[in-house]
């Protein structure tokens, strides 16, 4: 109904099922006059009877299309809040998981690497506690747009947490993912951010990676309890560095 709608439009919609009432009235009272009484047909007293659809009609079908498109609208807001975050507009945590199953599973089946890197950025709970927590947000939105530049459109950004993140990159191994990333902490590092309250702040990230492993069968959830593994360590050796699960290689 809702596709129907959206091709003929609204107004149209309620001009065309009005009509159809009006006739559709007509008709039957005709029908009824005819058969019922028996009578030859008034056709003066029977348009009459399209008067009531012609008043009534438009009003309850503009309310009805309305509360239509009401819910529709809700229900593309639900689906949309259920699969992204509204804040940074990366995926949610759930939707990240869902989607990295898919992709790991399609890269298992044709032994290609699949890594997946967790972020944290480092000392969030200062930036908030010493410029606000609209200023946290802030960079909570613009670092989720330095991971959107610098990853590739098949790989997957997630907000997982608060100051959380995770990517997901089929096809990449340990070199390449830490090429990625390492681009990624560089970036951050380097911003000067200025917020809306004219605050010029800057931050670091930490960053934990874990590449599947061709020679053992692994599940989705080893890699990344192994990435998250990786982002304690980054986070326990001093922040703003990178830390493979595999080889636990400090690249910073
Ligand atoms: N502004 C803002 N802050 C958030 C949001 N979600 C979580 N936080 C804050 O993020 C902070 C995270 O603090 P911690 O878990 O102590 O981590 P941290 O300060 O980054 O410390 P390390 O992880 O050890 O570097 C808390 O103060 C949360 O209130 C959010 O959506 N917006």
């Amino acid at each position: 109904m809702r596709e129907g709608l959206a091709r003929i439009g609204r107004v149209r919609a309620v001009i065309n099922i009005t009509a159809i009432a009006c006739l559709s009235s007509v008709l039957l009272s005709s029908l009824i006059w005819s058969q019922a009484f028996g009578r030859e047909i008034d056709w003066q007293l029977i348009s009459t009877a399209s008067v009531v659809p012609a008043l009534i009609c438009p009003f309850v079908m503009w309310f009805v299309i309305q509360m239509t498109l009401d819910l529709h609208h809700m229900e593309n807001k639900m689906r949309y809040l259920a699969s992204y975050d509204d804040l940074t507009e990366l995926l949610s945590r759930r939707a990240f998981l869902t989607s990295s199953q898919k992709l790991f599973s399609l890269m298992n089946r044709s032994h290609k690497p699949f890594s997946i890197a967790y972020i944290d950025i480092d000392d969030f709970k200062k930036i908030n506690d010493s410029y606000g927590h609209a200023a946290g947000d802030e960079v909570l939105k613009s670092f989720s747009v330095i991971l959107e530049v610098h990853t590739r459109s098949s790989d997957l950004v997630g907000r997982i947490g608060g100051e959380e993140f995770a990517i997901a990159l089929p096809d990449t191994g340990a070199h390449g993912a830490a090429r990625v990333v390492e681009l990624i902490r560089e970036v951050s590092e380097q911003q000067m951010l200025t917020t809306s309250s004219k605050a010029t702040l800057s931050y670091t990230i930490s960053i934990g990676i874990s590449t599947s492993d061709s020679n053992k069968t692994q599940t989705l959830e080893q890699l990344i309890q192994q990435a998250d593994r990786a982002l304690y360590e980054a986070k326990v050796a001093g922040k703003n560095r990178i830390i493979q699960f595999e080889t636990e290689t400090h690249f910073t």
